[in-house]
């Protein structure tokens, strides 16, 4: 039977008068890419915001593999197991690769401060396993060979490789990835496609926001579409695409490539 990772219903979130999210909910189960998508100011990264403890919802309730967690604090959503990238990458620019996934593997570790100011020898064993776990990480997404560079030196699309091994360094039960795609060229767009693909097959569950309406179609199990805060659709990518209210919400907004965008064919 499926396992759920995430399940989240009844989300609110309202802005002085303005309502961001009026009752979404998504479910997801373990090993799913799962997309999120929806015109401009939809809420998809409200949404998001809202999970992973940087805004406090007016009302839902949150499960992520069968327990309750209270998203509050972002430091918590991650060592309940949820990770993120963002839509403005947020890298330690001076600090090289290897240590900006350092840093996101300490969450999982135990030696505390007083170790880390002692350099007890249990300290050391373990930024040694720490360094070779990131190492690791850095090759699997493909960028192994500038573990030594600092983060601010390497290309837009190896940053969005690097915030996504530094993701994948807290072991999350769900990955949250904030429009990966942004800014990519084509052949960057097909490698990340790959790298998507290679961490669901390895058996982490993903959720996407995207605009690439293109490369989430191709990549998703299941698609929920936002559209002025509310839930619109929710379904596979096939059923999504042939859904009138999905295409009226981005002929409305007048998406760039409007009927063809919501059906695949934009970008
Ligand atoms: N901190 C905030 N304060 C006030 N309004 C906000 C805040 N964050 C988002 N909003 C508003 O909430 C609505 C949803 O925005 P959100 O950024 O979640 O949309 P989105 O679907 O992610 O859009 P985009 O695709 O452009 O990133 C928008 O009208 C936005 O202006």
């Amino acid at each position: 039977m499926a396992e759920t990772v995430l399940r989240v219903a009844g989300i609110s979130k309202r802005f002085g008068g303005l309502q961001a999210l009026s009752d979404v909910g998504v479910t997801i189960e373990r090993g799913q890419v799962y997309g999120l998508i929806g015109p401009n100011g939809a809420g998809k990264t409200t949404f998001f915001n809202v999970i992973t403890g940087l805004y406090t919802p007016d009302g839902g309730s949150f499960e992520l593999a069968g327990k309750p967690y209270r998203p509050t604090a972002v430091h918590e959503v991650a060592k309940a197991g949820i990770a993120r990238t963002f839509q403005n990458i947020r890298l330690f620019a001076d600090m090289t690769a290897l240590e900006n996934v350092m840093v996101g593997r300490h969450i999982r570790t135990g030696s505390g401060l007083l170790g880390a100011i002692l350099r007890t020898r249990k300290f050391r064993a373990e930024e040694d396993a720490i360094a070779r776990r990131a190492q690791e990480l850095l090759d699997y997404v493909g960028i192994g060979r500038y573990a030594d560079y600092k983060a601010r030196t390497l290309s837009y699309g190896d940053q969005r490789r690097l915030e996504i091994a530094r993701a994948l360094a807290t072991d999350p039960q769900l990955i949250a990835l904030d429009e990966p795609a942004a800014g990519m060229n084509a052949t960057e767009k097909v490698q990340l496609r790959e790298l998507i693909n290679r961490i669901r097959h390895d058996g982490r569950t993903i959720l996407l926001i995207e605009h690439d309406v293109k490369l989430v179609m191709g990549l998703c199990d299941r698609v929920t579409v936002l559209d002025y805060g509310k839930q619109i659709a929710e379904g596979t990518p096939a059923d999504v695409q042939r859904n009138e209210k999905v295409i009226e919400a981005y002929l409305g907004h007048g998406h760039g490539t409007g009927a063809a965008a919501a059906q695949g064919g934009g970008h």
